[in-house]
């Protein structure tokens, strides 16, 4: 209003100056955020500006809670916020894109700049962080299986340069100098630990950047605290930052950034507050006390820094991602030990690194605000619905693609979840290797609906069947995640890859159902039930719902936590709202949170769940057959007994942290 008035007032007296006095005057009501070379520092409006900052990523938290979060991170003393853009939540399938919803990236802009947060975002378009596939759209590999990504491949370029226009646009107008939060944008995601070193292809994201948001905007590369890493992760022109996780000696580890920025502010992209999970491997911890010391050491330097993560939140539906090698999926909790936790609860480590950052800068005197109500909603009563086989027509409408040979998830334009595929035997079979190394990846094997036998991609590729002729040799794989991290993403198709033998021949003739299960809701009980394999660890897969019961009070329904023990995996629905897998045997996450807002507050609530493996559920005791809503999350457990698989994992783990 002040601008508008002082260019109303210039126009009546001087007209002739009034374009000179518009443009002065847009340049002072824009802000302006640059890098200050010979002070080493960024300027804010002119100031030098030291950012202390928080990643949190929009796609996995509830979007009713994002204000929340986002409150809580500038009362926890930060004045900035880092976000990725998972380029498979905003274009569905090629050429749909959508910024709404839960996909509403302008919406959290506006919240971030009311809650006088700047933003630093993590543009891609690969993002890792543990995402499916590491924000790729699976799409991309039914578009060129072949496709390399991450490289001036023209197949992948082509997509790429259609979405980042996509994004670009809609993110112009949050620009620091529009009068929006975004204060610098980042290309790419630790290219130098990739093992392509394409710099036609970040020389590509650059200008693509440029031309879309133009000259001024920041743009920068975050890359591991080693040279090695900054010489194919850096690009002429964008800001070189480094990551790297708890120290006692951060000058060094900053000392790779100096050397590809030997002027300009330090900025470490990623300080890790705590440290991500693979299903099977002990719940990451970090000591609060340790984290805390690096935290201020790092302040101490003057050094800009991200904590990564400081809201983890949740990976809901199918998005969690995995490592490989070897193959390792993480769960649904992306809690990773973070300041506030996955249900957004204040830590320890909130306060510590609240009370460090006090040391450098005056906190909000706003309180700091009291964690959501849990609710503790006790056993729900569950039933059987019905076996996936007899809810075909409702699970898979469309039909089923028939094949001679199996064909991925990509290759029928199924991406995430489930997907069944059926052969008529034609001749009987006894205890006959069904063998396959192609399952990606768990497959469920059965005849006739009686369970044979699992087989899975890392270490079980046989299973003994028996069946007659006529009878339907079944095989429901479960995509578990799609890798994000390593040369191993180029190799990520899903479902059946490869073909299939049978008493060593080759078995042809496939029916093939992709499975929707938002459709769960419209399965009819049927009479059938599920049959239990002769070793009794396994029933059929199976979907079981209840309607869900709060109790007595009279209260709106609360975040709470689902159990699922003594349940063994699946997926986990509430309405129509995909909480994600749980497999609590497996561990360490044993509970799924479910945030209050996916309650209905007018009509009934209804739990569904596909169980995979066994259920406590029987035809003649209904007593067992329940699942808990409780107020508290348990997402540390033991993983039982010795795992050689989690034991490599930890190899993994120890290999690839720089
Ligand atoms: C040498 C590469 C290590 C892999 N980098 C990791 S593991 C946990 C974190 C998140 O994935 C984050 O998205 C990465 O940028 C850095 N990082």
């Amino acid at each position: 209003i002040v601008c508008f008035k002082m260019a109303a007032w210039f126009e009546m007296r001087f007209s002739f100056l009034l374009v000179h006095f518009l443009v002065l005057v847009g340049l002072t009501c824009a802000g302006n955020f640059s890098i200050d070379y010979d002070n080493n520092t960024f300027l804010k409006d002119g100031k030098p500006f030291r950012y202390v900052s928080g990643s949190i990523h929009y796609s996995r938290v509830h979007p009713f809670y994002w204000k929340d979060r986002l409150n809580k991170m500038r009362i926890g003393g930060l004045n900035a916020v880092q976000i990725y853009v998972p380029w498979n939540v905003h274009e569905l399938s090629p050429g749909k894109f959508t910024f709404s919803g839960a996909s509403d990236l302008p919406q959290f802009l506006t919240l971030a700049k009311e809650s006088d947060l700047v933003v630093l975002v993590r543009l891609g378009p690969y993002i890792c962080g543990e995402w499916e596939f590491g924000g790729f759209p699976a799409w991309l590999l039914t578009e060129n299986k072949d496709m390399i990504l991450r490289t001036s491949d023209p197949s992948y370029i082509s997509f790429v340069d259609k979405w980042y226009t996509a994004l670009l646009t809609t993110l112009k107008p949050y620009l620091y100098d529009n009068g929006g939060p975004v204060v610098m944008v980042q290309i790419e995601n630790e290219y130098g630990s990739y093992f392509a070193c394409d710099s036609d292809y970040l020389k590509f994201l650059y200008h693509k950047v440029r031309r879309v948001l133009g000259d001024s905007v920041i743009i920068y590369t975050t890359d591991g605290d080693g040279d090695g890493y900054l010489k194919c992760g850096t690009i002429q022109g964008a800001y070189a930052t480094v990551d790297f996780g708890p120290t006692q000696s951060p000058l060094g580890n900053f000392k790779s950034q100096r050397d590809f920025e030997p002027k300009g502010p330090l900025v470490n992209s990623e300080f890790y507050t705590g440290w991500l999970d693979h299903w099977g491997q002990p719940h990451s911890h970090y000591d609060w006390v340790n984290v805390a010391k690096s935290l201020d050491l790092i302040l101490e330097l003057g050094a800009n820094i991200n904590m990564y993560m400081y809201e983890g939140g949740t990976n809901f539906g199918y998005m969690n991602g995995a490592n490989d090698p070897p193959y390792m999926p993480v769960p649904t909790s992306y809690d990773y030990d973070a300041p506030l936790n996955e249900s957004g609860d204040i830590t320890v480590k909130y306060y510590a690194f609240r009370d460090i950052i006090s040391k450098y800068y005056s906190l909000p005197s706003d309180p700091i605000t009291p964690n959501t109500p849990k609710g503790k909603y006790g056993p729900q009563q569950m039933i059987f619905m019905s076996t996936v086989q007899d809810a075909l027509s409702i699970l898979c409408p469309e039909g089923p693609t028939m094949s001679t040979y199996p064909l991925s998830m990509e290759e029928v334009k199924h991406y995430y979840g489930f997907i069944l595929y059926r052969h008529k035997l034609k001749s009987a079979v006894t205890n006959s290797s069904l063998v396959t190394d192609g399952v990606r990846d768990r497959g469920y094997v059965m005849v006739d609906q009686l369970p044979q036998g699992m087989l899975y991609r890392e270490d079980t590729t046989e299973v003994k069947v028996t069946g007659s002729a006529g009878q339907y040799l079944d095989i429901f794989v479960e995509n578990t995640a799609r890798v994000g991290f390593s040369t191993a993403m180029n190799f990520m198709r899903k479902g059946l890859i490869y073909n299939v033998t049978l008493g060593g021949e080759m078995v042809t003739g496939w029916e093939i159902y992709p499975i929707h299960l938002e459709n769960m809701q419209h399965v009819k009980a049927s009479r059938s039930s599920p049959k239990l394999s002769s070793s009794g660890n396994l029933a059929t897969p199976s979907i079981y719902g209840g309607k869900v019961n709060f109790g007595a009070t009279k209260d709106p329904p609360m975040d709470t936590f689902l159990d699922m023990r003594p349940w063994a995996k699946g997926q986990a629905f509430v309405n129509d709202f995909n909480l994600g897998r749980y497999w609590p045997q497996e561990g360490p996450q044993v509970t799924l949170y479910v945030p209050a807002p996916v309650f209905s507050t007018t009509g009934t609530n209804q739990l569904f769940v596909l169980e995979l493996e066994y259920s406590p559920c029987s035809r003649t005791n209904d007593t067992v057959c329940t699942v808990n809503l409780t107020d508290i999350p348990y997402i540390d457990a033991k993983p039982a007994g010795r795992n050689i698989e989690a034991e490599s994992r930890g190899a993994w783990r120890k290999h690839n942290v720089h």
